[in-house]
């Protein structure tokens, strides 16, 4: 199978508290993996990593082969996107946000498009024009999450996306994801939700900054 990340002896700390300890792990293309651990084992940071927002103090992590410090920060977002615990909407409106990933590919905007990706999530076509500040929480993790999927990635980091939905929307979302994922899009999901881990094919246990299985 091939990899698409490899992480090799990665260590992270701050000062002088170690919050990675030598973690090794591959990622195969295309496999949904599930990564679980108790509450600051270090968790959200690995994903961070993954998606080239913070570096690590030692240690490697190729992405394809290749080193993620050789790819433009940019373009390498493009390709392992990073949807976040607590989503932040920006702007004025969810126009504002969707438009974002055809502004960054300086692309034409497509409502017709955006439109069919607010119905994946539940959201009829009315949200487009919504004010930001009139959009719930869980409103904005499915908006925050189809900014991240209308130009699908290779790899999707998912960090408790699911958390503050209700049992139909988690539905939605976790049937949007697994259709994407059966297209080929590599998926690795932090979660605590216990249906979630039940479901999991491939789960990586994080305790204390290290991998607790592979
Ligand atoms: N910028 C930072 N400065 C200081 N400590 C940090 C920083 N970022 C993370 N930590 C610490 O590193 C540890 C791991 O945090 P991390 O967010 O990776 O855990 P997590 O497993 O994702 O937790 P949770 O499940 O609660 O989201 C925690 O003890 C946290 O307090």
């Amino acid at each position: 199978m091939e990899k698409v990340f490899e992480v090799k002896h990665l260590s992270y700390q701050i000062g002088e508290t170690k919050i990675l300890k030598d973690i090794n792990l591959n990622i195969e293309k295309g496999k949904y993996v599930t990564v679980v651990g108790p509450s600051g084992s270090g968790k959200s940071t690995l994903m961070r990593i993954l998606a080239s927002m913070i570096s690590p103090t030692s240690g490697d992590v190729l992405f394809n082969g290749q080193p993620i410090t050789s790819f433009d920060p940019m373009q390498y977002r493009q390709r392992v996107s990073y949807a976040f615990q607590q989503p932040t909407l920006f702007g004025k409106t969810v126009k504002d946000n969707l438009q974002f990933p055809f502004e960054v590919r300086k692309k034409d905007f497509d409502e017709s498009l955006v439109k069919k990706y607010l119905e994946m999530v539940n959201l009829n076509e009315s949200y487009i024009t919504k004010s930001v500040n009139d959009v719930s929480g869980g409103e904005k993790q499915r908006i925050a999450l189809i900014r991240n999927l209308i130009f699908p990635p290779e790899v999707l980091i998912t960090d408790e996306v699911t958390a503050g939905l209700d049992a139909e929307n988690k539905a939605i979302v976790h049937k949007m994801l697994n259709e994407f994922n059966k297209r080929g899009l590599t998926i690795l999901r932090v979660t605590h939700d216990e249906t979630e881990i039940d479901d999991a094919q491939n789960l990586i246990t994080i305790k204390n900054g290290e991998v607790a299985n592979v």
